[in-house]
């Protein structure tokens, strides 16, 4: 088993590295390779990382290799977290639509040349942004069954952060998906909000507690609205106040609007990005099946919505994933999650045009 970060000069993708090596993801007969451009900073300094990583891990680092351009990749599992990244600050002008353009050429030389050179087992892992628009180009490449977007993980695992805090529990106590896009459009699933030894009368005061007076339907409303108000505070420099406002809030809005505060008080979200990725490594590395919430290329006869990608909770292991499961939800949910689809398809024509 080899592992291969795209991008791994990049802030998250150095992060990655370090989480790989730390959580000994692989033996030191295993191989991660650090994958670069030539010509680019990251020509040079990722010899310089993988020094680093060897004399901090000397024990236990699996061999490192870099590698600086498409054609040189060669992994069984390859996490791709190279590309531009939304900007920190309001001040920087650069449209979601721009970034996608920029990201989709990015996420185009790699996943064209692995369908030619690779040896048609890779397991993708999509970290760039926009998830779905990788997912979808990689899909295209490869097949939808090997790639995976991290980004409905990495929103439910949030979620249930939030939830267990507010419980006094352990986040592994809970289970509760943050599903459809990593992005505007993510919908929260707590009809089927599961607390390990809560009874149903339990968990169901627990959920009313949890979303407080808001109606069905108006997490979406709330989320803008809170966005415009945060980005407002952090503009003029109280990112301090932003903080403690968000945390205020009801948890499935804190597990996004937390991590929005992070990005824009210029810290970015790089480490839980890189430890949320790294779980996921481990889950998928562990050999067995695991249902994991991802965004993936739903074909029409995945599930009773519409084709596209979209977060759902799949069957997923080392060979890529095969089925949706666990997808039990109320109306709004239902109505709220084929919206989801519906912005992310209209999106992805327009950022592939
Ligand atoms: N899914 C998530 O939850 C999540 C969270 C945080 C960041 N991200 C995304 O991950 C991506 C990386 O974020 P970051 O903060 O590390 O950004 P960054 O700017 O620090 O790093 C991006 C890296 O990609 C490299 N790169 C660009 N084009 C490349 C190419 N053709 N080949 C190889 N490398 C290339 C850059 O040189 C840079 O080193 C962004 O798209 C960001 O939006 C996703």
């Amino acid at each position: 088993m080899d592992i291969a970060i795209i991008g791994a000069n990049g802030d998250v993708g150095r992060a990655l590295a370090v989480q790989i090596v730390a959580r000994k993801l692989l033996s030191p007969r295993q191989r991660l390779q650090l994958v670069g451009r030539r010509g680019g900073a990251s020509a040079q300094a990722l010899f310089g990382l993988r020094a680093d990583l060897y004399d901090a891990y000397a024990e236990i680092t699996p061999e490192i290799d870099v590698a600086l351009a498409p054609e040189e990749v060669a992994a069984d599992l390859i996490l791709f977290t190279a590309g531009a990244t939304a900007p920190t600050s309001g001040r920087q002008m650069v449209s979601r639509l721009e970034l996608a353009r920029i990201n989709a050429e990015v996420v185009q030389s790699y996943a064209s040349v692995l369908a030619q050179r690779g040896h048609g087992q890779e397991l993708v892992v999509m970290v760039t942004n926009p998830v779905e628009l990788g997912v979808e180009v990689f899909a295209r490449h490869l097949g939808a069954a090997r790639v995976i977007g991290m980004g409905a993980y990495q929103d439910s695992m949030r979620l249930r952060r939030e939830i267990a805090a507010d419980l006094g529990v352990r986040r592994q106590r809970i289970s509760a998906y943050m599903l459809g896009e990593h992005g505007d459009a993510l919908v929260p699933i707590l009809s089927k909000l599961w607390i390990y030894a809560y009874d149903e009368a339990e968990v169901g005061v627990v959920r009313e507690r949890l979303i407080g007076g808001r109606a069905p339907g108006d997490f979406a409303i709330a989320l803008t609205r809170e966005k415009m108000h945060l980005k407002e505070l952090v503009g003029a420099g109280e990112v301090e106040a932003a903080f403690r406002y968000a945390e205020a809030m009801a948890p499935d809005l804190r597990a996004v609007l937390l991590p929005l505060v992070t990005h824009i008080s210029t810290a970015k979200t790089a480490i839980s990005t890189a430890a949320v990725t790294a779980e996921l490594c481990e889950q998928l590395l562990g050999g067995g099946q695991s249902v994991i919430p991802a965004q993936v290329r739903l074909a029409e006869d995945d599930w009773d919505g519409p084709a596209g990608v979209l977060g759902v909770p799949v069957v997923c292991d080392l060979r890529g994933w095969s089925q949706v499961t666990d997808l039990e939800l109320n109306d709004q949910e239902r109505s709220d999650l084929f919206g989801s689809a519906r912005i992310i398809q209209q999106q992805l024509k327009e950022w592939l045009k």
